[in-house]
């Protein structure tokens, strides 16, 4: 089974798609903690951010590796945990500048890709290997472009006023005018610039929109949950379910 979620900045993405693979036992990728570790090995490497043929050359030998286990998500670069690192306000302003260098997104929707493919598939269930568990998927491009045939998509949003309340709170402690004031470039500039290459506003065909403005942490985990049944219930009573033949792909 393939979830893959999209939405903007502060709509509750990671937070809410993590619970759900711990929910449903399957794993977890946060595609924005690969455009984030981009950066980081972009600055650490003293890469030029806006020389976008050094950036993609850069990123196409980033040694990155993700820990997709979502009781405990790991990203490491050339062996160092920058897990902290990449979520500091340096990078989340600069990341945009990244993700929106079209060579970058090509390389890394090819691992995106590559480790969706390595949990969805049946070959790898029941060996060894943690494959064939299943997988959710998170960021702005996975119901679109990264995993258009997932069994689940899902456009999460929320109010802008509800996403910067919220990530004012994470960030700064408070939901006061002047933190949220402070906290607008992160989301919503960010949001802007995001938008020129991905589309995470408006819910594509056969995506469903689930809006967590008025539904707190665990109510919102419940309704994602929700559409998840649906599909997949859906799915089992669809045209080719009780012919004794074999069950889906995935
Ligand atoms: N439904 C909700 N109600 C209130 N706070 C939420 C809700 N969903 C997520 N949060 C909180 O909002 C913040 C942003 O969530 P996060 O998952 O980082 O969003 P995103 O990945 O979309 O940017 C986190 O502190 C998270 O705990
Ligand atoms: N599939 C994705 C995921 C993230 N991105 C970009 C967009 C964001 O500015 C950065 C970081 O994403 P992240 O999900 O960590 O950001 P937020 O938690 O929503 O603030 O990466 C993208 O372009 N495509």
């Amino acid at each position: 089974m393939v979830v893959a979620i999209d939405g903007p900045s502060g709509s509750g993405k990671s937070s809410v798609s993590r619970a759900v693979a711990r929910r449903l036992g399957t794993a977890y990728l946060d595609t924005g903690a690969m455009y984030r570790a981009a950066t980081w090995w972009c600055l650490e490497e003293q890469v030029d951010l806006a020389d976008q043929a050094a950036v993609a050359a850069a990123v196409d030998v980033m040694p990155l590796v993700m820990g997709i286990d979502p009781a405990a998500p790991t990203v490491h670069v050339d062996g160092t945990d920058v897990g902290e690192a990449i979520r500091t306000t340096e990078i989340s302003t600069a990341v945009s500048a990244v993700a929106t260098n079209l060579a970058v997104r090509a390389e890394l929707r090819r691992l995106q890709r590559a480790i969706i493919a390595a949990e969805s598939s049946v070959e790898s269930a029941g060996t060894s290997f943690s494959g064939g568990r299943g997988i959710v998927a998170e960021g702005r491009d996975i119901t679109t472009v990264v995993a258009p045939d997932a069994d689940a998509r899902i456009l999460l949003t929320a109010s802008e006023e509800a996403r910067l309340a919220r990530r004012s709170l994470e960030v700064h402690g408070a939901a006061d005018a002047a933190a949220v004031e402070a906290t607008k470039d992160q989301v919503l500039r960010r949001d802007r610039d995001d938008s020129t290459v991905s589309q995470f506003h408006v819910a594509a065909d056969g995506v469903v929109t689930v809006d967590s403005s008025d539904l707190d942490f665990e109510q919102t985990i419940q309704a994602v949950l929700d559409v998840v049944e649906q599909v997949l219930a859906t799915a089992a009573t669809g045209p080719d379910a009780g012919t004794g033949g074999e069950g889906p792909a995935r």
